[in-house]
């Protein structure tokens, strides 16, 4: 296909709300020249302020019917702002629909820079940037917090002993540490550290504070075998190895050959020495392998909308995308535009439905792992078809075997829970309010962006336990318990059906034998406990070290890895 039209049809595309920046160029197979398809789309939605005045003033779009609006700004950019000019043979009729008209548009074009007050090069102050903070996770594996934390004081920075209040991002030449996540450091915004030797060595990784989220709340034990079922390119399992200190076993699987090569490349610039990588489906995973019937603990982040997603020049879509509806409505005669937005209302809908029925699909695949016990479930999604409706779906699928780890080991301190108005009814389960309230403070949402969101991507996160092998007629579902004390006793509850289900092994055993190793499990499982506490809920209020590992990625990310 023409470049422009390739291009157009990716800003039509972003304008639905079909993808993200990265995902429809840099990551789209169809695309042969990315680096420059996404170079172009970056600059014309920068300029789309003043680009579509001109457009308007011009009338361009009615004097040439042939021309579309996105194929129009794509080529008034190359025009106007672009030495070279239009990159296309002068045969090109949609060329020449521009051409014929060259010296009016760039009288509109210096007209519409001193109306809109945009810089020389038609671009409105500020309008390139969004002020989200540089958020920087310290590879654990490598140094500690304080080591960086000096290596920048001694670079010239001003380490703040506390965050900015109310929060917003540290002003320029100071940072400072996470109040959540302590392996975490913030930045002001546009810091570049990709030069920085720390970041050259693998001790700095890139990577958006929500992101950090999923592998943080499953956070296994440092012996533990773990799935990370949707990997690529891979900071979330890379976080995972580094709270589980490169002990146990990870298999990272991921469809994607490309995708997973970042990932290796990745990982191992990371240190990580615990990590298999497997380009395959995490949904025709053999569960009975000898390594998979070991899995306890599995991270999936798959495939979504990524609707959460905000970079510098997400925001600049999305004043694309609303332009765009309005330009419809103007230019479309018969109906009004009414019935194109429905069609794209459909087509959205559709689309998350079928995102969220895969959604459901892998997590239950997860849950057919035979010793699995937790399971976190992200999205980089802002929809509740991703999020709360995928939750209530598998609890509805999965009740009483699965439930929801509550409040008290999933990030409680982080004060944005998921939308009770979201979570769907499950008859003789969830049916009212105060149940609705209950399951969605068992989930973490982040809000994208800034100053009303939380400073980050929009995330989601939700993390299932299994109750029980034998399950459980009669259990209470947890948020119909008394009160947190009633959830806690439910863990309890289920700790102690698990010994019963593995005592079936030890029948034959004397009573005596029995009572030893009982004695010697109880040991155990105290061990084991204390290593995945250490590493999670409490933490998270204290804030003491090893949040469980770095992770994080972001799914379009495509060079570098990180979480742009
Ligand atoms: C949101 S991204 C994962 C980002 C990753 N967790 C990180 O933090 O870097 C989703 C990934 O799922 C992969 N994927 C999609 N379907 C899959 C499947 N059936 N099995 C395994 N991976 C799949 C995609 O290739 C993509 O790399």
């Amino acid at each position: 296909m023409n470049f422009y039209k390739q291009a157009a049809d990716i800003l039509d595309r972003l304008g639905k709300k079909e993808g993200s920046i990265k995902g429809l160029t840099l990551g789209n197979a169809e695309v042969t020249d990315k680096k420059r398809m996404y170079a172009v789309i970056c600059e014309t939605l920068k300029h789309n302020t003043t680009l579509s005045l001109v457009l308007q003033e011009s009338k361009l779009l009615a004097l040439e019917k042939k021309l579309t609006r996105s194929l129009a700004l794509l080529l008034l950019h190359d025009l106007l702002l672009q030495s070279r000019g239009i990159q296309a043979s002068d045969a090109w009729p949609m060329k020449q629909a521009v051409m014929r008209h060259k010296a009016r548009l760039k009288a509109e074009f210096v007209k519409a820079k001193i109306k809109v007050g945009a810089k020389k090069d038609g671009l409105i102050e500020g309008e390139d940037e969004l002020l989200l903070p540089r958020y920087v996770r310290v590879n654990l594996l490598m140094k500690t917090p304080q080591q960086v934390i000096d290596a920048f004081i001694a670079d010239g920075w001003t380490f703040l002993p506390v965050p900015p209040s109310p929060p917003a991002p540290p002003p320029a030449n100071t940072f400072h540490r996470d109040e959540h996540l302590d392996f975490m450091l913030v930045f002001p915004p546009k810091s570049d550290l990709h030069l920085h030797p720390l970041y050259v060595s693998g001790v700095l990784i890139l990577q958006d504070k929500a992101s950090c989220f999923p592998a943080a709340i499953l956070a296994p034990p440092k012996n533990a075998y773990v799935i990370d079922g949707c990997a690529a390119p891979g900071n979330k399992t890379s976080q995972l190895a580094m709270g589980m200190g490169n002990g146990g076993k990870i298999i990272a699987c991921d469809l994607d050959l490309r995708r997973l090569n970042i990932l290796k490349r990745l990982t191992t610039k990371a240190g990580c020495t615990n990590i298999t990588a497997l380009n395959t489906s995490f949904l025709t995973l053999d569960t009975t392998t000898p390594d998979n019937s070991k899995v306890s603990h599995i991270l999936l982040d798959p495939s979504c909308s990524g609707s959460g997603i905000i970079n510098r020049l997400d925001h600049l879509v999305d004043a694309y995308a609303e332009e765009q509806e309005q330009a419809t409505i103007l230019e479309t005669t018969t109906t009004g535009g009414a019935a194109e937005r429905a069609a794209a209302e459909e087509k959205k809908k559709e689309r998350l439905l079928s995102l969220g029925e895969f959604q459901v699909e892998c997590v239950s695949k997860a849950m057919t792992f035979p010793n699995v016990r937790k399971i976190s479930y992200s999205t980089c999604s802002i929809y509740a078809e991703e999020n709360e409706h995928v939750v209530t779906t598998l609890l509805k699928k999965h009740w009483p075997t699965w439930k929801l780890t509550p409040r008290a080991k999933v990030l409680p301190t982080w004060h944005r829970r998921g939308y009770p108005s979201e979570v769907c009814d499950i008859p003789g389960l969830v049916a009212t309010d105060e149940d609705r309230a209950k399951i969605a403070d068992c989930v973490v949402r982040a809000v994208p962006g800034g100053p009303e969101g939380d400073l980050m991507n929009g995330f989601f996160v939700a993390c299932f336990e299994r109750v029980g092998k034998n399950s459980l007629p009669g259990l209470s579902p947890v948020w119909k318990g008394p009160s947190i004390g009633g959830i806690k006793r439910t863990h309890e509850e289920a700790d102690e059906m698990d010994d019963t289900t593995t005592d079936a092994a030890t029948e034959g055993t004397s009573p005596a034998k029995k009572k030893k190793k009982n004695k010697k499990k109880k040991k155990k499982s105290a061990t084991t406990n204390s290593e995945e506490t250490s590493v999670t809920a409490g933490d998270f209020a204290s804030t003491a070290a090893g949040v469980g590992g770095e992770g994080g990625g972001v799914e379009d990310d495509e060079a570098s890895g990180d979480d742009e």
